[in-house]
Parts: structure tokens; C-alpha cells; sequence
């Protein structure tokens, strides 16, 4: 998926206010007749609180000395260039390099006594920390050390010079996703220092290859894990964001956890046609039969499937952030779901929430100027959404393709990741919603999306039903941008934020039972 396309949403705004002015006579006049709910939701101070397990809590208070090192010790973790190129080709001399650094920086989390440090397929780490009380289900928390790769061209700085520069640290690695495998061991580092001992057990898993499978990092400790018969109360991963500035109709920011994940096919349409002299051309050729088949799939969407997501629990979780009339029009989806099914088709990452998307990315034909090609090879990229499943999808291609000629090779697919439960009973949802209360006191609204794109709790389906994707950073347009593209950086204020938060959130899981609202799934 392309993250950037998420800051090109921040265009859905002018979109969204324009339809909602089509709509707001039709508003007026409905609510003289009908009795339009309007948002209601408790406030922050409403949400109770926390009940101590019996211990005292260690202050999220660092010393000078300690913010020093915590920023020196990402700066060095940039440097080392853990680069993913494609599943053969990764730079293992990084990586190796990177698992060395780790003990010399977080000393406390490979020599105590209750922590089990183990390296999967070379360059993956596993620690099993082991609480007190084993009467708790343990979690995960989970991050990946490979990153993309990133030339000079554009950037400011170096992408792996990991410099410091007005007050942020730049490099490939920053928000996606050392910052995440640095501030989890940091923040366990520095509670092991206050002589920190869990009641929960938990684990934490740093694959090396997630951004192309994770399947020798990620997926071999989830099965590890599987073969050892441990079953885990939830996952915590990337791929949800505290969203800042995104839309104009938003004050304040919202934070997004994605609850589920779509899922995916790279699927390969080949046309073969006889060659010969391109003197004497047939009528058409591979290469335009190819190209007038994947118009029509480019030109002709996939169903909406609003309604069938948490898409629809996102919009109306989010309506009391809204001004007039987009609160009313989001809290009434009832009778205003149609009108919005159409309004998320205008944008690419609200389209992408709606429906299976099909990317053409790849577009191989020819041999020679004057030879007819014979064979002409595309592959597109396909996010399915989870109410679809891998066959319908493929029937609805070869429908809109309609044409023998074409053949079809499944390069490789997998499902939709099941919807995690986000009520609120729900503990790793509660646990996750309760500590961007504490450590976020700005946030006004915290909601359930699916991921358009994929991430690595994927892969650990088969042992955790509570599988969440969130990181603890605040992302504006700009921000969101730089995943994958130029000048990724963090500032450091927000990598010592993301630090206390984990630092919080450990402690958290301390509870057998986080205490939440009635009108939990809704906004704080
Ligand atoms: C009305 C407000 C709506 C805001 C909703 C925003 C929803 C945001 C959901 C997700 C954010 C995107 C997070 C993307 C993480 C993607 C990580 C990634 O790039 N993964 C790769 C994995 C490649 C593995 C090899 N096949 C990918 O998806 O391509
Ligand atoms: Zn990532
Ligand atoms: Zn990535």
C-alpha cells in the first residue's frame, strides 16, 4: 500500500463539505419530522480509574541523562542500514551488527533473570519476560527492525546518517519502525532499572523481514510460539496512528487502531499471441489485448462494502469531533449510509477502506521494435476487504476482464484478518484505549479502522484473537508522507512520548481487568 496516500486524504475534507452542503437542506428538512440522535459521548474525566494491582506505580519520569541516551541509542540504531530489498535480499551484515548493539544498549533486558532472550532464523529476536502471576494471559508487543530502501536523492540528510536536526531525528527507520523496536526495549530497560517485575507475562518480537513477508522473522516465532502451545490475550503492532490535521472538520487529534487487516493477492494476467513481422501487424496484438483487460479492471471498482467493517463504528465514533451538520449526518448513519457509502469512494485511503483495491503495478511485453510480442505479462496488487473472500474476488476479475484470452497466475495471496473484538471487554483494545487517555490527554477520540496495508500480527492469527495495530505517535499529512518516502524523521519530544508510553502501557497490563465506561467503543 502507498501511506502517502493517507495524507491525500486531508482533500476529503473539501469533498465531504461540499456533499454535506447538498445534503444539509435535505437534514433540515428531515429533522423537523424525524428525531435525529445527535453526539453524545462522556468526556475524559468520565473514564474511571485505574485500579492498582497492589503495587506501587513507577513514575513515567526520566533523567536527563537517561532522554540523552534514549535519543543517542536510536540515532545509532538508524545508522545501521537493515535494508529489505526483496526476501533473498536483505542486508544480513546489518542485521547482524543490529543484534549485537542490542545488548550493549539495553544491558538489564539480556541479564535478568526472569527474561529469556532467543535470536529466530539469524536475525529475529524473541524475549519472553515472565511475570509474577501466571494466572494472567500474557501479550505481545511487536516491531520490525528491517526498513525500505531509501537513496539520497531528496533527502535533507543522509538517510542512515541518523542526524539530529531542529530538534528531530532524521533517517530511514525513524516512524516505520525502529522507533518502535528501540522505544519497547527502552521503556522495558528503564523500568528493569527501577527494579520493575511484571505481573503479566509478556513477549516481544522483532521480525527482520516484514517489509517483504516477514515470512522467516515474524511468521517462524509465531509458529514457535504455536509449537510451544501459547496462546496470547493480544497483540499490539504498527499500522494505527494518533491523526493530526488530516481533515479540516477534525480540531483534535483522533487516534485510529486498526482491529483488523486487509488481505492480499499479487495476481499475474498473461495474454500469448503468435509473433511475426511487426510490418504486417494482426488486428491486435498481446500487449493491447493485455492493456484494454487491465483498463477495464483499473476503470471498474470492486463493490463497496461499507457497512461491513469497522468502518461504519469509525464514522460514528468520530461524528462528536465533527462541527454541523457532519455530526449529525455521522451519528444517523441510518438514514444517511448511503450518502456516506459514496462520499468514502473520493479519496484512496477512504476508498481503500470501503473495498477490495486492484493496483496495477507491474507491466511486462516485447522483445524487439519490430517483433509482435508474444506474450504479454501484468501483475496487479490486490488489498481485499475483509468482507470478501479470496474466490469471490477472483470471480469478480475474471468478470470484468470477460475476455479467454487472458490467463491468470496467483502469485501469492492470503486472507482478511479476522475483526478483533473492540468492546468492552476487550482488554488489549481497553488497555491500548486507556493509556492514549493517560499519555495522550489531547486526544479526544480513539476508533477502530481495518489496515489497508499489512503488517507483521498478521502472521499470528492462529494464537491471539486480539490482534491490534497502533503506535503511540502523533502523524500529520507531512508525517505520514515520509513512511517509505523522503525525509522519514521523529522529533524527538514524540520518540521520548512513544518511549513513556510503553512504559505506561506495561505497567497497565498489570490489571486483570481494565476498568472502562458503558459507552466504551465510543470516544473518550
Ligand atoms: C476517516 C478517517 C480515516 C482514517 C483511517 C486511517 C486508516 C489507517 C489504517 C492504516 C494505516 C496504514 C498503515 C500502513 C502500514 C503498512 C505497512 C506496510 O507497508 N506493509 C507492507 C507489507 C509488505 C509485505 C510484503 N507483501 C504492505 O502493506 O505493502
Ligand atoms: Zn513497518
Ligand atoms: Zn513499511
Amino acid at each position: 500500500m502507498a501511506p502517502r496516500d493517507v495524507a491525500r486524504a486531508a482533500g476529503m475534507s473539501a469533498g465531504v463539505r461540499a456533499l454535506a452542503k447538498g445534503v444539509v437542506g435535505t437534514v433540515l428538512a428531515l429533522g423537523a419530522v424525524l428525531l435525529l440522535r445527535t453526539a453524545t459521548f462522556p468526556g475524559p474525566d468520565e473514564l474511571p480509574d485505574w485500579g492498582q494491582a497492589g503495587t506501587s506505580r513507577i513514575p513515567a519520569q526520566f533523567s536527563e541523562t537517561e532522554r540523552t541516551a534514549m535519543k543517542e541509542a536510536l540515532k545509532e540504531a538508524i545508522r545501521m542500514p537493515t535494508v529489505a530489498f526483496s526476501s533473498e535480499n536483505i542486508n544480513t551484515t546489518a542485521l547482524a551488527e543490529f543484534g549485537q548493539f542490542l545488548p550493549k544498549v539495553f544491558p538489564s533486558m539480556f541479564s535478568t533473570s526472569f527474561i529469556h532472550h532467543e535470536v529466530v532464523e539469524e536475525y529475529s529476536h524473541l524475549f519472553t519476560i515472565r511475570g509474577s502471576n501466571p494466572k494472567l494471559e500474557p501479550y505481545m508487543l511487536l516491531a520490525h527492525i528491517d526498513v525500505v530502501p531509501a537513496s539520497e536523492d531528496g533527502w535533507e540528510v543522509p538517510p542512515f546518517s541518523g542526524l539530529e536536526r531542529d530538534g528531530f531525528i532524521y533517517g530511514r527507520g525513524t516512524l516505520d519502525n525502529k522507533n518502535s523496536v528501540m522505544a519497547i526495549l527502552q521503556a522495558m530497560e528503564l523500568l528493569l532499572r527501577r527494579n520493575y517485575v511484571p505481573q503479566r507475562s509478556f513477549y516481544i518480537s522483532l521480525g527482520h523481514d516484514e517489509e517483504v513477508s516477514g515470512k522467516h522473522g515474524a511468521q517462524k516465532i509465531a509458529a514457535l510460539l504455536e509449537s510451544r502451545g501459547i496462546r496470547l490475550s493480544f497483540i499490539i503492532d504498527e499500522g494505527g496512528y494518533i491523526f493530526d490535521s488530516f481533515f479540516s472538520g477534525i480540531e483534535k487529534p483522533f487516534a485510529v487502531i486498526s482491529v483488523s487487516e486487509k488481505g492480499g493477492m499479487n495476481l499475474m494476467l498473461q495474454v500469448d499471441s503468435a509473433p511475426g513481422h511487426s510490418s504486417a501487424p494482426p488486428k491486435e496484438t498481446s500487449i493491447g489485448i493485455l492493456a484494454a483487460a487491465v483498463s477495464r479492471l483499473e476503470q471498474t471498482p470492486m463493490p463497496n462494502m461499507f457497512g461491513d467493517g469497522p468502518e461504519k463504528a469509525l464514522l460514528e465514533q468520530l461524528a462528536g469531533q465533527f462541527s454541523f451538520p457532519l455530526n449529525v449526518i455521522l451519528t444517523n448513519l441510518w438514514i444517511f449510509g448511503p450518502i456516506m457509502k459514496r462520499i468514502l469512494e473520493k479519496t484512496p485511503v477512504s476508498n481503500a477502506m470501503i473495498r477490495t483495491t486492484v493496483a496495477l503495478t507491474m507491466f511486462n511485453a516485447g522483445i524487439k521494435v519490430n517483433v509482435i510480442p508474444p506474450t504479454a505479462q501484468a501483475t496487479v496488487n490486490l488489498r481485499i476487504h475483509p468482507a470478501q473472500t479470496i474466490p469471490e474476488v477472483l470471480e469478480i476479475i475474471q468478470n470484468i476482464v470477460a475476455d479467454d484470452r487472458v490467463q491468470y497466475q496467483v502469485l501469492s495471496v492470503f486472507n482478511p484478518l479476522p475483526m478483533s473484538p473492540y468492546d468492552s471487554d476487550a482488554f488489549g483494545y481497553q488497555l491500548l484505549r486507556r493509556t492514549i487517555k493517560d499519555v495522550f490527554p489531547e486526544v479526544t477520540a480513539v476508533v477502530p479502522a481495518t489496515c489497508i496495508g499489512n503488517t507483521d500480527v498478521r502472521h499470528f492469527a492462529n494464537i491471539s484473537t486480539g490482534l491490534y495495530r497502533f503506535n503511540p505517535v502523533i502523524l500529520q499529512p507531512q508525517g505520514f508522507n515520509s513512511f517509505h518516502g523522503l525525509n522519514e524523521k521523529i522529533s524527538i519530544q514524540a520518540y521520548e512520548t512513544q518511549v513513556m508510553f510503553l512504559f505506561e502501557l506495561i505497567q497497565n497490563a498489570d490489571v486483570e481487568k481494565v476498568p472502562v465506561p458503558h459507552s466504551a467503543t465510543h470516544d473518550l
